[in-house]
């Protein structure tokens, strides 16, 4: 008999628990607007109303730092923007949401490392780098599995969320998030997941990110 020379295409196990082109959330319809398969990078809409998007930043303006990077918290020029993070349900809108991010991110919000803030003014950016930590001499021991970069206003001009592996960039929309996720035994789509924050031209962005890990964070 003819061998079966036909390639095989293995897909490797994802995180995102959704196959359908809507996820029903809280009596809320998350519409998925777009998806790239591997690595899985998902844009969602109708994941903020407009009155949410409002009252985070509300919420947040006043308690907003110079924002950090790296296991040792350090500010410099990879991350020009300022954020803040809010406590655990530490009111009833975040409570909320958080409840909302972790259905769509299919882990439990105790993974988390609590909801950001970030706001970025005219060239202000987010230089490409990786959101999972690497070590070189030993393995991670909980490590960051997942993102989810919600955007709370329109941006004039830049601000994208750019894969610069990828030639993909996401516009800062108002309600709407992009995630994506590197948790692939084949570490080279782990690397395709190289992401930025573009730097603002005109107007300035405000975004909410969540961060997931293996395991519960808290
Ligand atoms: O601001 C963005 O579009 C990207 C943010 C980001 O990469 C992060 O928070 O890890
Ligand atoms: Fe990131």
């Amino acid at each position: 008999m003819a061998k079966d020379t036909k390639d095989v295409t293995y897909k490797e196990q994802t995180i995102f628990p959704h196959i359908r082109n809507k996820i029903d959330i809280q009596g809320r319809e998350v519409h998925v607007i777009a998806r790239l398969e591997e690595p899985l990078i998902v844009v969602l809409g109708n994941v903020l109303s407009d009155e949410e998007c409002d009252q985070l930043i509300d919420l947040s303006m006043d308690r907003l730092n110079r924002s950090k990077t790296g296991n040792k918290r350090e500010v410099g020029d990879l991350r020009t923007s300022t954020s803040m993070f809010f406590h655990d349900g530490e009111n009833k809108l975040v409570a909320k949401i958080e409840k909302r991010v972790s259905e769509i991110m299919g882990i439990p919000i105790e993974h988390g490392e609590g909801l950001q803030i970030l706001n970025y003014k005219i060239g202000q950016e987010y230089k490409a780098h990786y959101d999972y930590f690497t070590s070189a001499n030993r393995p991670v021991s909980n490590p960051r599995v997942s993102t989810l970069v919600m955007y709370l206003n329109d941006v004039e001009e830049g601000g994208e969320t750019y894969f610069p592996k990828l030639n993909f960039s996401v516009s800062a929309k108002k309600g709407m998030a992009v995630y994506f996720e590197y948790f692939y035994d084949d570490h080279h789509l782990n690397e395709l997941t190289l992401h930025g924050g573009a730097p603002i031209v005109k107007g300035d962005k405000w975004a909410a990110t969540q961060w997931m890990r293996r395991k519960k964070h808290k």
